[in-house]
């Protein structure tokens, strides 16, 4: 069974104009404008050099290490995608959130189910998951495809138009996956360790899937969630911003801090740290949680994030390495797979996954962990 909602794509209500109650926040539910003065002052997010790091130069590190600590995101230069490249790719989403709704529906993310009803699937196009009347929705619209391995992609989801999508897709997230390689490979050096220390983890293969998301005009963005609060769903998420519409923001030592476009064109690519590498890097790393705002009613955004995951067969927990009597494990163990299924129905509830699945280890049991030497 399907909440009725589910079908209802934000693309269309924001065609009518109205806001319906649906996507309003309550006001303890933390609405956007109240955080609006917290972010005046903010100083700018940190900027790594992929190349550099590439390199091992000792300076690019100590930035990444300093990014890490007090942002857990970053903005990535030296990564070789060029400006016209983007542009293409995001171009390209935007050519198919504009398609005509007819055209888009062989993608949607509703599907027959085995029971003769319908039901949800993250693959595909169409809004995130409905659970209850009480969920309040976000103000956007995505399309989500598992892009490696390239095997288990599932192509009646990719859309032939714009005819290049699939194609820049591909390269899109051939070049994301060296980015998040060599990200995580000099968090290991960060650490003292071998290169190969997170990679060898998580596993080489790193499935990652892409989210195109389209963000329609909003007549209350002070009212609405473009995206919720979250933390991601990766061991490190390669995040491609809309070049001329801002909206993201960090929450940062308590308040939300704006990632601003960068202006004349120019395409901002991040790197984020996701929950699969706060765990396996017990809170060495941890991932940040970030929200969009809504864009107003003049104004569209759109975003291609691509998350790179463990193997769903690895074991996730925090590295023994990493462990020791000062510093106990903090999350318990549990199949990479069971993280990555339990993120949907936390994200419905809009909690995280590591709280929702109970991963973090409790005071208690930790204290117990450091007298017996555990
Ligand atoms: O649209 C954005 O800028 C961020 C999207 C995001 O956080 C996500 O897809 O996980
Ligand atoms: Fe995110």
């Amino acid at each position: 069974m399907v909440h009725q909602a589910q079908g209802l794509l934000v693309q269309e209500v924001a065609a009518d104009g109205e806001l319906p109650s649906r996507y309003v926040l309550k006001e303890q539910q933390g609405r956007p404008a109240a955080a609006a003065d917290a972010q005046r002052a903010a100083p700018s997010i940190p900027t790594v050099d992929v190349d550099r790091l590439a390199d091992a130069d000792a300076g690019e590190a100590d930035k990444l290490r300093s990014a890490l600590a007090s942002w857990g995101l970053f903005a990535v230069t030296g990564h070789g995608m060029t400006d016209p490249f983007l542009d293409a790719i995001l171009g390209a989403a935007r050519g198919f959130f504009h398609l005509p709704m007819e055209a888009k529906q062989e993608y949607r993310n509703v599907v027959d189910a085995d029971d003769g009803g319908r039901k949800f699937q993250p693959e595909g196009y169409g809004v995130d998951r409905v659970d209850t009347d009480e969920q309040v929705l976000d103000w956007c619209d995505r399309l989500y495809l598992q892009v490696r391995p390239d095997d288990a992609r599932q192509l009646r989801f990719w859309p032939t138009h714009p005819s290049d999508l699939a194609e820049l897709l591909k390269e899109f997230s051939v070049e994301g996956e060296k980015v998040a390689k060599l990200v995580v490979t000099a968090m290991a050096r960060c650490l003292g360790f071998e290169e190969g220390f997170f990679l060898d983890k998580v596993g080489e293969r790193m499935p990652s899937y892409a989210r195109f998301t389209y963000y329609p005009p909003c007549p209350r963005p002070d009212l609405v969630h473009g995206l919720k609060p979250h933390t991601d769903n990766s061991v490190v998420t390669v995040l491609l911003l809309d070049e001329q519409v801002g909206g993201l923001q960090v929450l940062k030592d308590g308040s939300w801090v704006d990632v601003p476009v960068l202006g004349d064109g120019r395409h901002q690519l991040l790197v984020v740290v996701g929950d699969e590498m706060e765990i396996t890097s017990n809170a060495a790393f941890r991932a940040p949680i970030h929200r969009v705002m809504a864009p107003g009613e003049e104004a569209e955004r759109v975003s291609l994030a691509v998350f790179y995951q463990p193997e769903p067969d690895r074991v996730l927990e925090p590295s023994p390495e990493l462990v020791d009597g000062e510093r106990p494990a903090m999350y318990k163990k549990l199949q990479a797979k069971v993280f990555a299924d339990g993120f949907w129905d936390a994200f419905a509830l809009g909690e995280r996954t590591i709280d929702f699945l109970k991963v973090k280890v409790d005071a208690v049991d930790q204290a117990t962990a450091a007298v017996s030497g555990a």
